[in-house]
């Protein structure tokens, strides 16, 4: 039998993200990816105009009939939720659905910067999203804000880098992996386990190029490897490796950052795992 993930998080038409990424490489990991919507957008908010339809108030009845079915999800993985009353509705969601592995992508800022639909409350509720997670993946700005630190801080040290994320997991997840380290020429990742009390970083070459939805191709590949079972090690590297593919290839053409990375070629990378 197939696993299910519900994948909570906005579609957008244009521009790869969310959970127009989702749905893909779930479905190449052959877990069954349902869609969860939190907003229907024309473009992601990255293109100069886009159409944005709010789904806050059906959300609720969808996962009223979710509950009427009695589904069960092996895995609940949340990424952008763009107000309080969403962040309830998928706290309430979490708490129905105790036995599933729970994925928390922290989305509140990036390059230092908290973005300026989320104040102090909304991070706060995020934070207690984290708290119930099994497994979090912040990118080094959100790591900051969830544990308090100065986020416009930039050259961290390894040493800093692993308190960060030991910080992160005594918060409440077992796993994190904190994303989008920069490190000379490099981009980081680093993955902590509390239960062993390892952590390991992986890190890649960084042509400077920050393409839209690098984070969610990410969490969506850690999310369906950790559901069929694979270990945080190998998810890690095979996402980092992936994600490092698809760019290697997608700066080969002159494209705007906001239509996301040519992933689709990459796709059998994952179908054979
Ligand atoms: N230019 C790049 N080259 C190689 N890997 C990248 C690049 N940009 C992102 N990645 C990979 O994707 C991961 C997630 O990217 P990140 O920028 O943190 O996501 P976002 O800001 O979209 O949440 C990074 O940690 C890294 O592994
Ligand atoms: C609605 C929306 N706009 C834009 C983006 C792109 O964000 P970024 O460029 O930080 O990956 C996302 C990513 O998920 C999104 O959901």
């Amino acid at each position: 039998m197939l696993k299910k993930v519900a994948a909570i998080n906005d579609l957008s038409g244009v521009g790869k993200c969310s959970l127009s990424v989702a749905i893909p490489i779930l479905s190449a990991l052959k877990v069954q990816c349902c869609p969860f919507p939190t907003a229907i957008l024309s473009s992601q908010t990255g293109y100069p105009e886009y159409s944005f339809f709010d789904f806050t108030n059906e959300m609720i009845t969808y996962s009223n009939v979710w509950k009427n079915l009695n589904l069960n999800f092996d895995c609940i993985y949340t990424g952008f939720l763009g107000s309080k009353y969403q962040i309830e509705i998928v706290s309430k969601f979490i708490k129905e659905n105790k036995t599933s592995l729970i994925v928390v992508d922290p989305v509140m800022g990036d390059d230092g910067l908290v973005y300026p639909v989320f104040d102090t409350e909304m991070c706060n509720k995020i934070k207690n999203l984290v708290k119930v997670s099994d497994l979090t993946t912040p990118n080094l700005t959100e790591a900051c804000i969830l544990t308090g630190r100065n986020y416009s801080k930039k050259n961290f040290t390894r040493d800093e880098l692993i308190n960060l994320a030991k910080d992160v997991c005594s918060i409440g997840p077992s796993k994190v992996v904190i994303t989008g380290i920069l490190e000379g020429d490099n981009i980081l990742n680093l993955a902590y386990d509390k239960a062993i009390d390892k952590y390991f970083f992986t890190s890649v070459k960084y042509n400077n190029c920050s393409y839209s939805g690098t984070g969610d191709i990410f969490t969506s590949i850690i999310s369906g490897l950790l559901t069929n079972g694979y270990d945080l090690n190998f998810a890690v590297i095979t996402a980092t490796n992936f994600i490092s593919k698809t760019i290697d290839y997608t700066s080969k053409f002159n494209i705007d950052r906001n239509d996301g990375v040519m992933f689709e070629k990459f796709l059998c990378d994952l179908t054979c795992i």
